[in-house]
């Protein structure tokens, strides 16, 4: 078994587990009667005209608090505080992983960053049920995550609509060239390339040069994974990503909302201009 389907096994369990204590029409109802999702894809960048979105390197910056390939990254008492200093450093999105098992997340880390912060929430997550959208929804996540190596076209193209339906927006998440195509195929305005192999662990940075090629300039481009510092921002930046989401450097600075400016300002001083 892949650390993949590995750890989405364990996420249909938890899900079973809550979906026993509110129901698919109780979900629904605490999603309708949520606050309106912002804007995400216009938080990247998305509403502007390719050839001028050039200027800024936008940072997605994670709340992570252990991993798969990592272990234990960072105790993290209190996410609101970390997501606080995030915006503050000038993020444009917050990810908060949700999922409890490997990553040590929760709905309630969710609650806690959607009421500190006033820019988009991913909710990161193992998306393979609807339920989990509509809960995204209910616990005011902006944005939800879409593993094309998780779901078959159909289950993609159900989710999508159902994203934009609720008014979110879908960070869609692939790494290879097959995965690029179906996105596309698929209408995804908000394309994540993660460099690293979520069935085997193994992150190759450069495996981003080698995609990003194949992704529309319409299409906003998140490198995800790998930062360790800023040469890794740079060589994102430079290859034309439009956003980076980092976590591990992140949690793991004495000062994130200094690494999140320096990551900003270090990316964007690297960034070509990008052809229509
Ligand atoms: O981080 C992992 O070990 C991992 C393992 C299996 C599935 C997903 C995993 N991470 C999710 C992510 O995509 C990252 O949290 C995110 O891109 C940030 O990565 P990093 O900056 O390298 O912490």
């Amino acid at each position: 078994m892949s650390v993949l389907s590995d750890i989405i096994a364990g996420v249909r369990i938890d899900l079973d587990a809550r979906r026993s204590i509110l129901d698919q029409s109780g979900i629904e109802a605490d999603a309708a009667a949520a606050a309106p999702a912002l804007d995400a894809y216009a938080a990247l960048g998305g509403h502007l005209d390719p050839t001028q979105r050039d200027t800024t390197l936008r940072v997605i910056s994670e709340v992570k608090r252990k991993s798969p390939s990592k272990g234990a990254l960072a105790q993290i008492a209190e996410p609101a505080v970390l997501a606080a200093s995030y915006e503050a450093g000038g993020a444009s999105v917050i990810s908060v992983l949700t999922e409890q098992r490997r990553f040590g997340g929760s709905l309630a880390d969710l609650d806690a960053v959607r009421s500190a912060v006033k820019i988009p929430v991913l909710r990161k997550d193992f998306t393979v049920d609807a339920y989990q959208i509509y809960e995204a929804r209910a616990h005011g996540a902006d944005l939800v995550l879409l593993i094309v190596a998780a779901l078959d076209d159909a289950t993609m193209r159900e989710f999508l609509e159902l994203t934009h339906a609720l008014g979110m927006n879908a960070l869609v998440e692939t790494h290879t060239p097959e995965e690029i195509a179906r996105a596309i195929n698929l209408g995804a305005r908000i394309i994540g390339v993660n460099v690293r192999n979520l069935k085997t662990l193994e992150v190759d940075r450069e495996n981003f040069g080698r995609l990003i090629e194949l992704i529309p300039t319409d299409v906003v481009i998140v490198a995800e994974s790998g930062v360790q510092d800023v040469s890794d921002v740079q060589y994102y930046a430079q290859l034309g990503a439009d956003a980076i989401l980092v976590g591990e450097a992140l949690v793991k600075d004495a000062d994130p909302r200094a690494a999140v400016e320096h990551f900003i300002t270090a990316g964007t001083a690297a960034k070509p201009a990008r052809a229509s």
